[in-house]
């Protein structure tokens, strides 16, 4: 942190065990945030605090709200049954309970064995239920709740929670917690919360959230925005590489190879692509491809909390160089400081997103890298887009030999399992998805994508059918029906390495058949019919007109007759014109069809 203060300077008294709990914890000065924060929120002001990434806004709120409680206590104020002094909000379960780790640090500090301070994490989890945590709240009576939206408020609507003694709310994140994602059950917790209580917003992005921080029920807030002339941290360097999307892997591969750092976190679109490359990296560790010291994780918001959180506990203390491949539900707020590199193999769908990512390094005054993968071509604009905004960012020369057989290698791993090849296509489709989410949508488009490229590096072997290829894809860059290997693979022949999954596509594949044989037989059967009937239609069509002639000519004859029967001599007279016409007739039509007498 450039500008740092001695605690000693701080415009407010922190009591003695505070103190030495900031002591202890071995933070020699106050950061800016610090500074600037804690007196304010420690007297009666509500504030909207911005600050970069990994500046310590975390204890510039955790100070006040134990200051505050601590003081309470000591003035004999007691809590009643199913009250509670402070609500933490944060968007993550991750986050929360790292706030939670926060508040336990500093209170293992805290000397009073009579009335101990007490915090409690609320978040979803299939571990306990909102009864489990209501149980315990009442058995435990923690004074602070630390917790993501959803539990906190199902908690709160619990009738043995009062709400009446919450005298500080903190949003962490706030940004984030006043989006469209969380903004209605945000609201509703601070409807149930008095009106009378200090409310913070702390965020290195504030200001994204533009007018919603006044749906926050604050009054006269004092906005905190320790500024500087770029919007990430000095000790932060940001750099891009412009790679062709069928080599981006190689290259991702290269750099936790053969860069050096200690701590990597990889930034992925989507779940399905995070499991996905996870589970290929896991094989190129067989393959000589991956370098064996190297630990790798993955962390995503489809894993259970239990999980996520010790996947986490892990890669944080993780002695040996490690990975962790995750989402953006690891992007903000998350707190490793022996993270020393990050990569963003795409980029994030906002610029908030891009800084909290990128500080997930660099923090607290210590060097980071974050390195961007860009697209070649169009998305080389997020460069400038970036530089507008104030992010600098700088390109860096990689050069990497790429291995001629990769692509082999991973269509052979693909092809080994029918279930990998559904995975990639999964990952790929939630890839297009997350393209056409882009805010920078004139730079990011669905027409500019180079999708043989991004299929070839998510390993697919066809092109799934998806309106974007239909749409944007030329019909002579389309591969026939699809498909990137030669020859085409036979798909009802391509097997699941599961066995019950195998059995349950040969049953589908079964019935399928069926059906279709089915169908088949049904529309042949239409066809038949169809045409017998239409040859029934056609026989009935020239027997009817027989009849109809037969009928006309009987009525002719008939006609005749009766007129015959009415003048016979005329008939006969008219009769011998007729012998006479018709011999002039044939005499003409002889002279007619013969062309010698002609000549
Ligand atoms: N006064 C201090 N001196 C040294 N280190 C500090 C100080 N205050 C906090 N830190 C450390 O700085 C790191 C970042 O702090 P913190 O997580 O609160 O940052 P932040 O501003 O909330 O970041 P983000 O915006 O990413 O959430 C933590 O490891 C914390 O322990």
């Amino acid at each position: 942190m450039a500008r740092s203060l001695s605690w000693d300077d701080l415009k407010y008294d922190l009591q003695p065990w505070i103190r030495t709990a900031v002591d202890g914890m071995g933070f020699d000065s106050m950061t800016p945030v610090q500074a600037s924060t804690i007196p304010m929120f420690c007297g009666n002001k509500d504030v909207v605090v911005e600050s970069v990434t990994g500046s310590g806004k975390t204890i510039a709120f955790v100070i006040p709200i134990l200051e505050k409680i601590v003081k309470d206590v000591l003035n004999g104020s007691k809590l009643k049954k199913g009250h509670f002094y402070s609500l933490v909000i944060s968007p993550t379960r991750e986050l929360s309970s790292q706030i939670q780790s926060v508040y336990d640090s500093f209170l293992a500090y805290y000397p009073d064995d009579v009335c101990p301070i007490k915090s409690q994490l609320l978040v979803g989890s299939s571990a306990s239920s909102v009864r489990d945590d209501v149980s315990s709240f009442l058995e435990n009576r923690p004074q602070i709740l630390v917790g993501t939206p959803g539990r906190i408020l199902d908690f709160l609507k619990s009738v043995a929670i009062k709400t009446a003694s919450c005298g500080v709310t903190v949003l962490d994140e706030a940004d984030k917690l006043l989006d469209v994602s969380f903004e209605k059950e945000v609201e509703a917790i601070l409807n149930m919360l008095p009106k009378q209580r200090r409310t913070g917003l702390f965020s290195a992005t504030i200001s994204s959230a533009g007018d919603q921080i006044f749906r926050t029920g604050m009054r006269n807030p004092v906005k905190i925005a320790v500024k500087s002339k770029v919007q990430n941290p000095e000790s932060l360097s940001i750099n891009y590489v412009v790679v062709k999307p069928q080599d981006k892997l190689q290259y991702l591969l290269h750099i936790l190879n053969h860069i050096q750092y200690r701590k990597c976190i990889v930034y992925f679109p989507t779940c399905t692509s995070v499991t996905y490359f996870y589970s290929f990296m896991k094989h190129l560790f067989s393959t000589g491809d991956m370098n064996e010291d190297l630990g790798i994780y993955s962390l995503h918001g489809k894993l259970q909390t239990t999980s996520r959180l010790n996947t986490l506990g892990k890669f944080s203390s993780s002695l040996s160089k490690s990975v962790l491949l995750t989402t953006d539900v690891a992007a903000r707020g998350i707190d490793i400081p022996e993270v020393d590199l990050v990569l963003q193999f795409d980029p994030p769908t906002s610029t908030e997103m891009f800084l909290h990512r990128c500080g997930r390094t660099g923090r607290a005054n210590r060097v980071g890298k974050a390195i961007t993968f860009l697209n070649e071509g169009r998305e080389e604009d997020f460069v400038n887009f970036l530089e507008v905004k104030n992010i600098e960012v700088d390109e860096m020369p990689l050069t990497a030999k790429l291995m001629e057989d990769f692509a082999d290698k991973f269509k052979a791993w693909v092809i080994q399992d029918r279930a990998r090849f559904d995975h990639g296509i999964r990952a790929f489709v939630g890839f297009i998805r997350y393209y056409s989410k882009h805010t920078a949508s004139s730079i990011f488009r669905l027409q500019s994508l180079d999708y043989i490229g991004v299929a070839k590096l998510y390993g697919l072997i066809r092109l799934p059918r998806m309106p974007e290829i239909s749409k944007y894809l030329d019909n002579d860059s389309m591969p026939h029906e699809g498909w990137l290997i030669e020859p085409a693979l036979d798909l009802d022949k391509f097997a699941f390495a599961n066995p019950q999954m195998e059995r349950a596509r040969l049953d589908e594949l079964k019935k399928v058949k069926e059906t279709n044989d089915k169908k088949k037989l049904k529309s042949d059967l239409k066809k038949k019919n169809a045409a017998w009937s239409n040859k029934t239609s056609a026989k009935e069509s020239k027997g009817e007109r027989k009849v109809k002639m037969a009928q006309r000519r009987k009525a002719i004859e008939e006609k005749i007759a009766r007129e015959e029967e009415r003048d016979e001599s005329e008939e006969e007279e008219d009769w011998k014109d007729m012998v006479r016409r018709s011999k002039k007739r044939k005499t003409f039509s002889q002279i007619q069809g013969d062309f010698s007498e002609l000549c």
